[in-house]
Parts: structure tokens; sequence; C-alpha cells
């Protein structure tokens, strides 16, 4: 039922504000009644105590009159008040006094005013009787009407509580209750599922991500979902049921204020059946009191204003009622459209709830599927198992038959078997005695072995190392044998003129366990080389001299030796050869050692050394001693037949000390400047000769031995593409080239063993014919770069000396005679010229004199020293 439905609430409450309203009427029409009757009743009690103060003359008429009015008044009971003057003018006495006749006649007149109230109040009486017939029947009308409206009231407050259960407050309660309990339920099925679902997978464990499982984390994410929408709904309907809470409540207000309303209507109603008894009795009061009527006409006349104005009051109290009743009208209605907006949630809740519910029973009905499923699943896979079972067990019922044959075979073999265990037992208690017996029996007889492993080991070593030796010696001897060109490697420490970063990283690498193994990194790939020795960055002038001076001492004993240095520009050779003043180099060394040599064997030979200094520039010879270093020499055949070459004119000063050498070198750099604007440039540009030459004179034996030491610092290989090279400088790197491709020529032919060697073809092999032709020991110094950026020419520098090494040039032969007392007696003699300061010059062309500083060293030198021609 709705508010606005006919005989609902709003039309009760419609009948209610009228009836209030006719109440107020009749009351408002009661009260003016009341008070025009109490006015009336007191004017006329006024009149009768005006009457009663009256003279005693006149007490008899006022008895008379009153007796008279009381007959009337009786007579008017009897007669019904229609004739009470007539009557009354017909008394005895009366026409008699024209007083009392006067007051006869306003007597009559006053009862026929009375009669005419009494007919009045008779009326009214009957009015007030049909009233209240009327008021009564209204009453208990009313009264039905409250009896019906609280009927009514409580039907309304069951249909409000069956509204507010039906805007959702139950039954969505109800329903959300419901859902828990299917949430629970599917809650408990789930974890059953899931119970079951691990049983199976451990019965299967293969089963990790079969689709069941998805299947489930899928239902599980619905079942979330559904969770959380169930959560929503919850919230919604704990915000309706607050919603519907308060609109209970304004109810519960409208309620008690209509429950007041009606409380103040029964008041009302009481009040004004009391007023009606009063009234009643006031009229009951006004009959018993009739002669009073004279005086009321005036009084009701003056009161009837007052009544007016408590009229307007009544009315102006209508007026506000009826406002309050408007304004009570307006809240109605908007609790009307404010449960009509319930009512629309209410239904759109509901629509939501079934549609949840059909989610619920779609998800429920899937989740009753898959689990349909994967209990046909799980059956299928329990019978699979079980037959498998079976089968297993029927297999192991026949092994278990087996086994028990063979139980009852190995019975024996058990016992065998137990008394072996026993022994074994006993074995291995006895065992950890056994064991430390043994082991020290052990330790001793490993510390015994070890012992002599150890003086087998030192004892190899010590064997290796002589074998070693004796293979060097061999080697060396069969090298000399041979005849072969010695080659050793000396690689220079990375310095300032290889620059920073990964062009100066070093590429060579050494073998810890052969000092003649070298290893080049060239382009990603390791080549190695074997030399006969290679020195290290770190190995001294000191190291490098060790190695040579056996090589250099065999020229004192009549053997031509050649020491020279090859190698690419700025590979060190100068280092080598000459060293610097602080740490010189090999040439230096070779004549302090030839000194104290031959000062050792003073007692029985006489040695006479003799030094030259050349160079080879441009393929031009040049004598670095000579007065004129500029002219170019030449290289010959000795006239005395012997097949040896020498240099005519070539100036050779014999040394005897340190400072003679100093002196010869110092000469030799000087004449080796002046020929050139850049010394350090030049140097590398020409091939650098000191010739040491040893003769000796044994006096015992007469035997005379000429040993010729050659030590050559070559210039620096160098591709003249790479080093860009143009004008002179291309001349020079043309001219060297052409001289050390002559060498590799030579090499090659040697090695080959070719009938002609081209010596002839430079300057260079020409000089070094002798020490290239198996009539000298040779020594090549092969001087490379370790810095990255030159390895290619490091790799070509190392392929030469390894063909150089390969070269057998056939035994050398030692240069001696045996001379005639004369010839002992003429090198004795020179050796006394060679003390004397005297010069000897060989050619016309050392008769120019030198010019300022070379020229008072050449003095120098020429008093220390002679000039003689040298053969090469
Ligand atoms: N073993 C070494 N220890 C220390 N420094 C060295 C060594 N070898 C060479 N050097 C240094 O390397 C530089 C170049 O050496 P050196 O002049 O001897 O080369 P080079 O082969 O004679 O060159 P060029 O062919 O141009 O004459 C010099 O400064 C030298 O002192």
């Amino acid at each position: 039922m709705n508010w606005s439905d006919p005989g609902g609430p709003h039309d009760l409450y419609l009948t209610l504000l009228d009836l209030q309203d006719k109440v107020c009427e009749y009351r408002s029409w009661v009260r003016n009644k009341e008070t025009h009757m109490q006015l009336h009743t007191r004017s006329e009690t006024q009149k009768l105590g005006t009457q009663k103060k009256l003279g005693p003359g006149s007490a008899s008429n006022f008895d008379t009159a009153a007796q008279g009015q009381e007959a009337c008044i009786m007579n008017i009971e009897k007669t019904g008040g229609r004739f009470f003057s007539g009557k009354c003018s017909s008394l005895p006495g009366v026409r008699q006094f024209p007083m009392i006749q006067k007051m006869v006649e306003s007597m009559a007149q006053l009862q026929e005013e009375k009669l005419r109230l009494q007919e009045e109040l008779l009326a009214l009486q009957g009015k007030l009787s049909a009233q209240e017939n009327e008021e009564l029947t209204v009453s208990v009308q009313l009264q039905d009407q409250i009896g019906n409206l609280k009927d009514k009231l409580l039907a309304q407050t069951q249909e409000i509580n069956r509204f507010h259960s039906g805007l959702g407050g139950t039954d969505l309660e109800k329903h959300r209750d419901l859902l828990v309990t299917e949430n629970e339920r599917l809650k408990q099925e789930m974890k059953s599922c899931e119970t079951e679902l691990l049983e199976l997978r451990k019965q299967h464990v293969k089963c990790v991500d079969c689709e069941h499982v998805q299947e489930n984390a899928r239902l599980q994410e619905r079942l979330a979902q559904l969770q959380l929408e169930v959560e929503e709904a919850k919230g919604r309907l704990s915000e309706l049921d607050l919603e519907v809470q308060q609109k209970t409540n304004r109810l519960a207000e409208v309620e008690l204020r209509l429950k007041d309303s009606l409380a103040e209507k029964a008041e009302e109603e009481e009040r004004l059946s009391r007023r009606l008894r009063d009234s009643q009795e006031t009229i009951a009061s006004l009959k018993a009191q009739p002669q009073q009527i004279k005086c009321i006409i005036k009084t009701v006349e003056v009161e009837s204003s007052k009544a007016k104005q408590a009229l307007c009051e009544a009315q102006s109290r209508n007026q506000y009622l009826q406002e309050q009743v408007g304004m009570q009208k307006q809240v109605l209605k908007e609790m009307e459209q404010q449960l009509q907006n319930s009512h629309k949630t209410a239904a759109q809740l509901r629509a939501q709830i079934m549609l949840y519910e059909s989610e619920l029973e779609q998800a429920h009905g899937q989740m009753l599927e898959e689990m349909q499923k994967m209990e046909d699943e799980k059956n299928q896979a329990i019978e699979e198992a079980f037959a498998r079972a079976q089968v297993e067990m029927k297999a192991v019922h026949e092994n278990l038959a087996g086994v028990r044959t063979n139980l009852l075979t190995l019975q024996p073999a058990l016992r065998t078997l137990t008394n072996d265990y026993n022994s074994l037992k006993r074995q291995v208690r006895d065992f950890p005695l056994l064991l430390q017996e043994t082991l020290c029996n052990a330790k001793t007889e490993i510390g015994q072995a070890i012992e002599e492993v150890n003086n087998t080991n030192r004892e190899l070593l010590r064997k290796y190392r002589r074998e070693l030796q004796l293979r060097k010696k061999c080697h060396n001897e069969l090298v000399r044998l041979k005849g072969n060109i010695r080659v050793f490697g000396r690689v220079r420490p990375v310095n300032k003129e290889d620059g920073e970063g990964p062009e100066a990283v070093n590429q060579v690498t050494f073998d810890p366990d052969d000092d003649a193994i070298l290893h080049l990194m060239h382009k990603g790939k390791l080549v190695s080389f074997e030399l006969d020795k290679v020195f290290p960055p770190h190995a001294t002038q000191e190291d490098v001299f060790q190695e040579v001076q056996a090589l250099i001492t065999s020229c004192i004993d009549g053997y031509n030796v050649c020491i020279f240095a090859y190698g690419q520009t700025g590979a060190g050779k100068t280092y080598t050869m000459e060293g610097t003043p602080e740490n010189p180099g090999i040439n230096q060394r070779a004549l302090q050692l030839l000194f104290s040599e031959v000062r050792g064997k003073a007692s029985d030979w006489n040695y006479v050394i003799s030094v030259s200094v050349a160079e080879i520039y441009n393929e031009a010879l040049r004598d670095l001693l000579g007065k004129e270093p500029q002219e170019k020499l030449d290289i010959k055949l000795c006239p005395d037949g012997s097949g040896q070459l020498y240099v005519p004119g070539l100036t050779e000063f014999q040394v005897q000390s340190v400072e003679d050498i100093n002196k010869v070198f110092e000469f030799g750099h000087i004449n080796r400047a002046t020929e050139c604007t850049n010394l350090n440039e030049h140097s590398s540009r020409s091939h650098a000769l000191l010739i040491i030459t040893v003769r000796g004179f044994d006096y015992s034996t007469g035997l005379r031995t000429t040993g010729k030491l050659n030590l050559v610092d070559l210039a620096g290989s160098e591709r003249v593409g790479r080093s860009g090279a143009e004008g002179n400088r291309l001349r020079e790197a043309q001219y060297i080239n052409k001289s050390l491709s002559a060498l590799g020529d030579v090499i090659y032919a040697l090695r080959s063993r070719q009938g002609h060697v081209p010596f002839r073809n430079s300057k260079l092999t020409y000089l070094l014919q002798d020490s290239l032709s198996g009539d000298s020991k040779t020594l090549m110094m092969v001087q490379v770069s370790p810095a990255e950026k030159n390895t290619s020419e490091t790799l070509c520098s190392l392929k030469f000396a390894e063909r150089v090494r390969s070269v057998e040039l056939g035994p050398v032969s030692r240069k001696a005679e045996l001379m005639s007392w004369s010839s002992q007696e003429q090198l004795e003699s020179e050796s006394s010229v060679a003390a004397s300061p005297s010069i000897r010059t060989h050619s016309s062309s050392n008769s120019g004199a030198p010019t300022g500083r070379a020229s008072s060293l050449r003095r120098k030198l020429q008093t220390s020293g002679k000039l003689r021609p040298v053969p090469v």
C-alpha cells in the first residue's frame, strides 16, 4: 500500500484534518454559546439582585411578582410558556396598583422575553441536544475513525515494517546471508577440491601445469571477483539500510506527531464535553433562577463584543493550525517522494541482486562442472592407478614367490655368509691396529722411498745440468766445426720513442726454460723463434759481453771474428755495439778484454793491437781515422797473394790502453760529425766498422798469429714505404736496403751452398767477405724492438736471423804461421817502433794535415800508436 493510495495514510490524514477542523468549529460554537449563556445568566442574576434591594412596600409586590413569576414559570412550564402574559394580567390585585401594573406589564414583557428566551433556550437546548447528539455521533464517529486510524496506523506501521523489509533490509540481508552461506559453502567445496587436487598431484606429480590447475586458478580468480562484488553489494546494502533507518526514524517522528495530535484532540474533546456539561449545569441553574432575567439583556449586549474577540482569537488560532497542517502536508509529501525513491533504489538493488544471483549460479554451475570433470579424471586416474597397482602387485607376488624360493635356497648361503661376516667382523675389529701398524710401516717405507727419489732427483738434476753444459759445449763445438754463424737476439726495453697506449704494448715474450727461444705476438698470432741466445730487455751490457767474450778472445789466438749488429732503426744496435760512456758496449769492452788478455800473456807473447774505424755511407767506404775522411776507399786483394782483402789507405792506430781507445773513438766520431749535419741521423744511415787487429808473436816458438775482430754496427733496416722517405733520405734508404739485401743474398747463397757467393755486390758484403766465408767466427746480434707498432719489422729481423743461423760456413781456420827469426826481429822492431812516437802512413793521402780538434786528436793518436795499412 502506498501513502497516496485511496484509504492510505494520506487520505486518513486528510480525514483527520477535516475532523480537526470540524472539532475546532464545534468547539468555537460551543464556546460562543457557553459565553453567551454565562453572560445571560450573570445579567439575570444581577437583575434579580437589584429587585431584592427595593423598599418594604415593594416587598409584597416583589413577592407577588415573584410568586406571579414563579406561577408564570410554572404556567410556562405547564403550558409550554406560550400564554404567560394573558394569565398573569388576570391575577387578582395586580390591576389595582399601577406600579404593579407596570411591573406586571414589564414582568409580562419580561415573561414574554423570558418565554422567548426560554423558547430560545429550548431551541438552543434542542439544538444543543441535537448538537450533543451530533457531537456524540461525531465523537462516536471520531472514536470509530480514531480506532480505524489506529488500526490503519498499526497496519501502516506493519506495512512500513514490511516496506522496510521490502526495501532490502531483511530480504537483502537474507539474500546477503544466503550469499555468504553460499560463499562459505563454495569455499568449503573449494577447500575440499584443493585437498583432492593436492592428493591428485601427489598421485600424478607430472600434472603440475595441467588445464585443471589453470581452470582452478581461473575459478578462484572468478570467485575472488564475485566475493569482491558481494562485498560491494554488502556496502551498498548497508548504505541502504542506513537510509531506510533514517526514513523509519522520520516516519516514527511523524507517527509520534500524529499521536500527539490525536492525544491533543482527545484532550480537547474531553475539555469540550466537560464544558458542555458545565454549560448544561449552568443552564440548569439558570432555569432555577427565572426572576433575574430582567437584567440580562444589557449584560448580553455588553459581553457579546468579548465573545467576538474570543471568536477572532479562535479564528487566528484556527488559521495557525491550518498553517501547521499545511506544513505537515509538505513534510508528508517529501517523505512520500523519498519513499518513492527508496522504492526505486530497492527495485534496482533487487535487479542487481538477481544479476549477482544469476552470475553466482553460473559460476557455481561452472565450478560444479569442473569439479565433476575433475572428479571423473580423479576416478579415472584412481582406476588406472588401481589397475597398475594390481599389475604391479601381481608382479610383486610373482617376485615374492621367486624370492621365497630363492630364500629357501639362500638360507645355507646365508649361514656361510654369516660365518664369513663374523670372521670379517673380527678382522674389522682388529683392522685399526693392523692398519696403524701397516700405516707406520708404509710411512717409513714411503719416507725412505721419497728420500731415495729425492736423492735420485738431485743426482739426475746434477747429471742433467752437466749434460746441458756438455750439450752446450758440444753444440758450440759443432757450431764451430760446422762454421755456423751464431745468432744472438737482443730485445731492447720499451722506450719513449714507442709512444704510449696500445702501440707501445710489449709483444715479445720469453721461454723461462730456454734462453734461446723468443715468442712474438704478431697480428694475434704467436710466432716463436729459436736463436743461439736471447737477451731480454733487462739484460745488461755486461750480460751480453759475457756471452761474446770467448769469441773475442779467440782473435788473440789468430782467429778472425766478426760481430755485427743487425736490426730495425732504433732497435738498439749502436747501444749494444758502442753503448754509452757510462755503460759501454761490445766495442770498448772487447778492446779492454784484449788488453787484459795480452797483458796476461805478455811473458810469452808479444801482441800488437791496432784499430781502424770506417763507415760505409751510400756505398762509399770512408776512413774515419784518416786525414781526409771524405775520401772514398777501395777494397782490394792483398798483393802478398794470401787472398785476403785489404783497404788501401785505411788508417790503423795501434792502441795500448783504454785512453787510446777513447781517443780513437772520439776521433772517429769527430770525423763522422764533420761529414754530416746531424750525427745521429747520419749514424743511422751508415754502416760503422771498428776493425781491431791483434798480431801476436810467440817468443819461444816464433809463432806469429794475426787475428782480426770486425765489430760492425749496421745501418738500420727500414722499409722505404713505411718511413715515407724522399730525396736524400730516400737515397740513403735505398743504399742501406741495397747493401742489406746484398747481405741477404750472400746469406742465401751460403745457406744453399751455391758455388758463387755474391760478396762483391755491395761494399758491406765485400768488406765482410772474410767473416762470412768460413774464415771467420761470425756472430750476428739481431736487435729488435718489443713494441706493438714495430712487430712487422721485428718479425722480418727475426726471420732473417733464423735464416742466417742456418748458414754453415765450414771450419774456421787460424791465421798462424811460423816465422823466421828475422821475422820475429822485425815484429820486435815494429813493436819497438810502435812504442816510439813515430807514425807510418801507408797512402799518400795521409800527407794532408787534419785541422782543429780532429788533427790534435790524430796527433795524440800518432804519438801513442802508429798508422799502417791494414788487411781487412
Ligand atoms: N738494451 C737497452 N737498454 C736500454 N736502452 C736501450 C737498449 N737498447 C737500445 N736502447 C736505447 O734505445 C735507443 C735507440 O737505440 P740505438 O740508437 O742503439 O738504436 P739503433 O738500432 O742503433 O738505431 P739506428 O739504426 O737508427 O742507429 C737509444 O736511446 C738507446 O739508448
